[in-house]
């Protein structure tokens, strides 16, 4: 297997089989500390599907994600207390507040303590007059700016999102892209589904593509 990074994300000839059916094979790509790679493809070219792998909550039917060269499949390879997931189930409590919700997620993240941090952060994703709301009152598009948050306030060092910009007007999009941005100046890394060009003119941005990923006698994804 080729070397895999000390201090970032490695994917090796990953394969996809989901209900006996191979969504794609062969994915190697690796991430350093500032880097961020954008995952694109067709709808079912398995996009979530890789990012479900990336972090443990699917197994790979062939090849390996490495983690600060760690195996991830070993479960002691760290990663659960390096990354913040955001997958399309936004996993909020409608009958929590934000700030219930907020704080649940804050106290699972180690960082209870992010008060003013957290004060700041709702403020800026003009949340901080829905406080006490339950989150069922909330839209959509105010769901993702309070997972955004979530994100943002864990500082964890691995961002894996599917599709974060989903249901967020443009001034949410900016929201995103600046904190997205000071992640990865702070050396963070991440992996983002999305059909927005972010990053894309910054130095180490990436675009890796999953319609390569496919054999060529399935065009069941293909539009
Ligand atoms: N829970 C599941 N069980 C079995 N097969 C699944 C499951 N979820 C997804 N798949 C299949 O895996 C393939 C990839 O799906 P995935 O959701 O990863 O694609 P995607 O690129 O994220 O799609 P989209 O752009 O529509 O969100 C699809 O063919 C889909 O039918």
């Amino acid at each position: 297997m080729a070397e895999v990074l000390g201090n970032g994300l490695s994917v090796r000839e990953l394969e996809c089989t989901r209900a006996g059916r191979r969504v794609f094979r062969g994915v190697s790509f690796d991430v350093a500390p500032g880097e961020v790679v954008q995952v694109r493809g067709a709808n079912g070219s398995g996009k979530s599907s890789l990012l479900r792998l990336l972090c443990g909550l699917l197994q790979p039917s062939c090849g390996a994600v490495h983690w600060c060269s760690r195996n991830i499949a070993a479960r002691d390879a760290g990663l659960a207390g390096d990354l913040a997931y955001m997958g399309h189930a936004d996993g909020l409590s409608g009958e929590l507040t934000v700030l219930e919700n907020l704080r649940f997620s804050l106290q699972v993240a180690g960082r209870a303590e992010a008060e003013a941090e957290r004060t700041e952060v709702l403020h800026h994703l003009h949340l901080a007059h829905r406080v006490h709301e339950q989150v069922r009152h909330l839209s959509q598009g105010q769901r993702r700016r309070l997972n955004l948050a979530r994100v943002v306030l864990s500082r964890r060092r691995l961002w894996l999102l599917d599709e974060p910009c989903a249901g967020l007007d443009t001034q949410g999009e900016q929201r995103f892209d600046a904190y997205l941005a000071t992640h990865l100046r702070e050396g963070g890394l991440a992996v983002v589904t999305t059909h927005r060009d972010i990053g894309r003119d910054g130095p180490c941005a990436r675009a890796l593509e999953m319609d390569c990923f496919h054999d060529s006698f399935d065009t069941d994804h293909r539009p």
